[in-house]
């Protein structure tokens, strides 16, 4: 029987690869012509838009980032694409109120005191939580007890007694600033409770009476609305007497704002304002000596440029903190800015600092720097290491892991196959007329090709993510859309398995956060989740600031939702989401601590799950470089913040090499599994054993299976010369795309870009650009000579050696698919088992990812590990995941990585000299 279905297997394979290879070619004519016909329509609706072209430099970058920070739900509202299906879900959420108003103020804290009078007098009935009521409730007596700290700060005791002991150390740390008058930057990694940090010093303050002040002056926290209200509830549980006021429209203040400042000044209290709210009321807060100023999420002002860069630094006291778990995400010139405002000076003028530091780190830091350079590179991040050390506090959660007991994380890059309408629209968009000018040698280095390149980037990301997306774009407002298949998940590789995750997760009863760039792919993501009756709550820019601290109190504290949808930027940033133990970030962003953020809202103190993230690539596609570029600049920052002796394993890249679509290599492997192939994830050691025992339980079997498989390869090999011309038509006609790409024919004038309809592309450059890229610029290198020499050399590249290869790949995935409709259930399983079994044999096993998983082991570890694998299995088996790398190894692992390649390629090198020896004799 079993040789019958094997038999029956291999055949309608083969079929349906000549099959495959017959309908190659005239795929690929339609492909061009699918795809022109809407890239035309895209060009067409660019063209519209000519004089904008020029805009974009002049916008400012910090009005970009902060616009989700300062639009009311309306304003947001109102920018959101029409897009059919997606009836919003209400959400039913009530307010944090803020002490603006003097009345809810008073009545607030008149409501604590009774409290903790209850409390005290062994009442546990309380009417308001906060930690003095708590830590009487836990049987200790005094709330008014205090921790004196050396030079007199009083800590009480209340809070002290719950900090962790790294938590001490910060708060003796601001202490020590405090009395040196210096600013400093708090740098915990995310989670791990820099804002409680924060407010326990500020309560010491509050309750030393000492200094100018005598006690705690009136201080301004700015921060990113989204966690204004989250800094609201976390004062008024860990410090309720202390007064905190919102400055913004969703604030409980009503009228002048001048009057809430007056007021919030002169009783000593601590003014919560938005970046954007600072900038727009700078006048009124300069004209105050205020006694501290912290920006929490600090990172936002690491552009020097920027309008609130410049405001925060005329504020004039010398206790300026700034808080962020990221201080360094994409250059060295962020780091320096940083410094700049907290300790002005120290790291010298930004030219001086560009010039002696940045460039020789950043240089020496490629892989094909020259020895010269690396060791150059090494002595200066060891010398900026020293001078910044004194006033940065850094720990990270492997540091503190004994104290905090965080469960295990696992986290994965998943490489996902385009759909064959993305591939389709991937290739047709990349010899469209937009890209052709990009890369067109004629076209000089300057301002509109800057924004060639975005636009050229941001839409190939639209596509990668669905479809959709930028067939909506293309679209002519009058057309119709399909709401039946508009968003459908099968029509995007990554969606489809969002779609499969969330199935197996519901089984597993875990909930999830979804992270997005982009508003319209929440809006489609959403859509999928209303229409298979996930339950779900949602945030991003339209959801209103005040109303955004309860969404997420709602999530957490309601295990009825099961998907928390956000947009990267928006909900990635601060929140706490514990109630979700699996997330999903389904598109990169250039910054890497952007998705590092998001991944931390539910790795963190408080969570008592094990977490598994995914990050989402699209294999081959414009994703897969960004990840690169994440891996690169992490690098970086931890060459300056960790560890000055890391190195790095990848090379400058070219701008040609962002606009191509490259195919899996002979192992089946993305460009980026095979640079870090050493760090691929298999499937759990158990269930394989398992399945051999079952798979290979007859040794005759086997052997038959082997007999079969001969007679089928002669049989191929038979065919294997109708294979190769149709392989080499193939390679020809891809030659021929590529040189169309390359050399396009004489055009016409290139099409005409709407920068600021596209929201997407409003990155800074410098996000984009390599490090290298910034800095060869910087020092006013010749760079358009170099971006020339990129191109031409990549007109002569030979690029398409892979193409038997991704024919013979095509093959493969094609039949695997459509083999199924041949079977009976029966036979299905059994070709389901040996598909499963082959998967997971082409798949290594992972050596370096014991390193990163800590020692303890419980029995809700095992039931992740082993959820983990079975969701690995099912996506490497059905929905089209190619690769999977584990993140941490990725990032964790370069330099063994460098090592492993240095020590195949030698070994590579020693066996051609033997034969060479050999054929020489
Ligand atoms: N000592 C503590 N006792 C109890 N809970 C704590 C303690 N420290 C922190 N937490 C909790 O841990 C969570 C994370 O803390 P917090 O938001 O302050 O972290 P953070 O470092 O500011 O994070 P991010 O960088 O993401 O903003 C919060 O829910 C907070 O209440």
């Amino acid at each position: 029987m079993v040789d019958v279905i094997i038999n029956k297997y291999l055949e309608t394979q083969l079929a349906l690869a000549k099959q495959k290879l017959i309908t190659k070619s005239s795929q690929d004519d339609q492909i061009s012509q699918k795809s022109k016909v809407a890239a035309g329509r895209i060009s067409k609706k660019q063209n519209k838009n000519k004089k904008l072209q020029d805009a974009q430099h002049k916008t400012d970058s910090i009005e970009n980032e902060d616009e989700e920070y300062m639009a009311s739900s309306d304003d947001e509202e109102l920018r959101l694409p029409n897009l059919p299906g997606t009836s919003r879900a209400k959400q039913n959420i009530r307010k944090i109120i803020d002490d603006g108003d003097t009345q809810l103020y008073n009545k607030r804290v008149a409501k604590w005191r009774k409290s903790l009078s209850d409390a005290v007098s062994g009442n546990s009935n309380v009417l308001y939580m906060s930690a003095d009521i708590q830590y009487i409730l836990d049987g200790n007596k005094d709330p008014d007890a205090n921790q004196e700290l050396q030079n007199g700060l009083c800590v009480p005791k209340y809070i002290w007694k719950q900090l962790y002991k790294y938590q001490r150390v910060g708060v003796k740390w601001l202490w020590e600033l405090h009395q040196t008058q210096s600013g400093g930057l708090l740098g915990d990694e995310m989670g791990l409770g820099k804002t409680v940090q924060i407010i326990a010093f500020l309560s010491a303050l509050a309750n030393t009476n000492r200094g100018s002040h005598e006690g705690l002056g009136p201080s301004i926290i700015v921060a990113p609305a989204t966690v204004i209200f989250q800094w609201v509830s976390h004062f008024h549980f860990w410090s309720p007497s202390l007064r905190v006021s919102v400055l913004h429209q969703a604030g409980s203040h009503c009228g002048n704002h001048h009057k809430l400042i007056r007021n919030l000044f002169e009783s000593h209290g601590v003014l919560l304002i938005t970046y954007a709210g600072l900038v727009k009321y700078a006048k009124d807060l300069q004209s105050r000596n205020w006694q501290y100023i912290i920006l929490d999420e600090g990172h936002k002002i690491r552009n020097p440029e920027t309008q609130v860069s410049k405001f925060v630094r005329k504020f004039d006291t010398p206790h300026k903190l700034l808080i962020t778990g990221s201080p360094m995400q994409n250059s060295l010139q962020e780091l320096w800015s940083l410094f700049d405002f907290m300790r002005p000076g120290l790291l010298g003028t930004h030219s001086a600092f560009m010039e002696h530091f940045a460039v020789p780190i950043t240089q020496g830091g490629y892989a094909n720097a020259t020895d010269m350079q690396e060791a150059t590179a090494l002595e200066i991040a060891k010398a900026l290491k020293a001078i910044i050390t004194p006033y940065m506090l850094r720990r990270t959660k492997a540091e503190v892991q004994e104290h905090i007991h965080l469960p295990e994380k696992n986290e994965q890059v998943l490489f996902c196959a385009l759909s064959h309408e993305q591939r389709d629209l991937y290739m047709g968009y990349l010899m469209s007329g937009t890209v052709r000018s990009i890369l067109d040698k004629d076209n000089k280095f300057g301002d509109p090709l800057r924004a060639r390149i975005l636009v050229g980037l941001s839409t190939l990301r639209k596509i990668c993510n669905h479809p959709d997306i930028y067939l909506y774009e293309a679209l002519d407002e009058a057309q119709e859309i399909n709401e039946e298949t508009f968003g459908h998940w099968k029509r995007s590789g990554k969606m489809s398995v969002v779609h499969s995750l969330l199935k197996i997760w519901q089984k597993q009863g875990h909930r999830s956060l979804i992270f997005t760039q982009s508003r319209a792919m929440l809006c489609i993501l959403e859509q999928h989740l209303q229409r298979h009756q996930f339950k779900y709550l949602r945030m991003d820019g339209s959801v209103s600031v005040s109303q955004r601290q309860s969404l997420i109190k709602t999530f957490n504290e309601n295990a009825e939702y099961l998907v928390f949808l956000a947009t990267t930027r928006v909900g990635g940033l601060g929140i706490n989401l514990t109630g979700a133990d699996r997330v999903i970030i389904y598109d990169p962003d250039w910054n890497p601590a952007t998705d590092n953020q998001a991944k931390e809202r539910a790795w963190r103190i408080g969570q008592e799950r094990d977490v598994t993230v995914y990050r989402l690539l699209s294999a081959g596609t414009i994703e897969e470089k960004i990840y690169q570029r994440q891996i690169f600049k992490n690098f970086l920052s931890n060459r300056i913040l960790i560890d000055p002796n890391q190195k790095n394993v990848l090379t400058t890249s070219t701008l040609q090499g962002l606009f191509t679509l490259e195919d899996l290599n002979c192992d089946g492997d993305t460009e980026t599994a095979s640079l870090f192939k050493h760090t691929k994830i298999t499937i759990n050691d158990k269930n394989k054993e398992k399945d051999k025992i079952a798979l290979n339980s007859s040794k005759k079997k086997i052997e038959t299976m082997k007999k079969l498989a001969k007679e089928i390869s002669k049989k191929i090999m038979k065919s294997s010369e109708t294979k190769l011309q149709h392989a080499e038509d193939a390679r020809e006609i891809y030659r021929k795309k590529r040189d169309m790409v390359l050399n396009p024919p004489e055009c016409a004038e290139s099409p005409r870009i709407n920068i600021l309809d596209d929201k997407e592309v409003n990155v800074p450059f410098e996000n984009v650009m390599s490090e290298l890229d910034i800095i060869n610029q910087h020092a006013k290198n010749d760079y358009e000579e170099n971006l020339m020499k990129i191109l031409n050399k990549a007109k002569t590249e030979e690029t398409c050696s892979k193409d038997v290869i991704n024919i013979n790949h095509d093959i493969q995935t094609k039949t695997n698919i459509n083999v199924s409709k041949f079977f009976s259930k029966d036979d299905k399983k059994n070709i389901l088992k040996r598909k499963h079994s082959e998967s997971k044999a082409e798949i290594e096993h992972l050596v370096g990812i014991k390193k990163v998983k800590t020692k303890k082991k419980n029995k809700d570890a095992d039931k992740k590990l082993s959820d983990d694998d079975y969701v690995l299995a099912k996506l490497f088996a059905k929905a089209g995941v190619k690769n999977a790398l584990h993140h941490d190894v990725v990032i964790g692992l370069a330099e063994k990585e460098k090592r492993l390649q240095m020590k195949e390629e030698a070994a590579l090198k020693a066996k051609k000299a033997i034969r060479a020896l050999k054929f020489s004799s």
